[in-house]
């Protein structure tokens, strides 16, 4: 049994779980593209492209738009420059900011691990007033590996206090970086369905899933129990 008194700390992922951060993506995306003469792309094409991120998406756009090595690395500098600071097409997904207040409110030490560059993470998290919650942020360029290598949430989980080697934290996210990094650890899995994933939950290791936030305290709570 799994005797827990303090609150279990709770990492987050960030674009599909907390925001909706696509469609500025998408935005950054076309511009880079249509500065270099190319067409611009659907929002779902490059919502599918999201997760892994920058490099794993402009790998992926290369190969949608067969664009050679060094015009990508154009494309994805340009990309970086609108990217640092794209909030205007952000949006918070519903009951996001009450359920982490309310984890907070309860004492849960909270984290980000993301695949988004720190740069862009800071500044959404401040757009949104959401930084002074979290004690770490773990992003796509912190860590010499990303999600689904486990290693940024094992430094995410080590920096909130808690033995990455046990199951004491929870990790909240969408995708299957996310549920693959957390299945290489013993950290239980907390999917949010209405984000950026592309493969059905069941084929996801996951603790339980949830489609609304006001659902994520009671499932931490539930967590406690185990
Ligand atoms: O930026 C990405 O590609 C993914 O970011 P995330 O890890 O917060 O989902
Ligand atoms: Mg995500």
């Amino acid at each position: 049994m799994n005797v827990c008194f303090a609150p279990r700390p709770v990492v987050f992922d960030l674009d599909g779980t907390l925001i909706d951060s696509a469609p500025d993506i998408h935005a950054c995306v076309n511009s880079a593209l249509t500065e270099h003469g190319k067409q611009a792309l659907s929002l779902d094409r490059v919502r599918s492209f999201i997760g892994g991120g920058v490099d794993v998406l402009w790998n992926k756009i290369s190969t949608a738009c067969q664009i050679d090595e060094a015009s990508r690395k154009e494309m994805q500098a340009a990309f970086m420059g609108h990217y640092l600071s794209a909030t205007e097409h952000t949006v918070m997904f519903d009951g996001v900011a009450e359920a982490l207040n309310i984890l907070a409110d309860r004492g849960h030490p909270l984290g980000i691990c993301t695949n988004k560059p720190l740069g862009p993470t800071r500044t959404v998290l401040k757009h949104f007033g959401l930084d002074h919650l979290f004690a770490v942020v773990v992003a796509g360029d912190t860590q010499p590996e990303k999600k689904p290598h486990p290693a940024p949430l094992r430094a995410a989980v080590s920096a909130l206090g808690a033995d990455p080697d046990k199951p004491q934290a929870i990790f909240v996210g969408d995708s299957e970086f996310d549920a693959e990094c957390a299945a290489a650890l013993p950290v239980p899995f907390l999917l949010y369905e209405k984000g950026y994933r592309q493969t059905p939950p069941g084929e996801l290791i996951h603790r339980a899933s949830f489609e609304s936030f006001a659902e994520l305290p009671g499932l931490v709570e539930a967590e406690a129990q185990v």
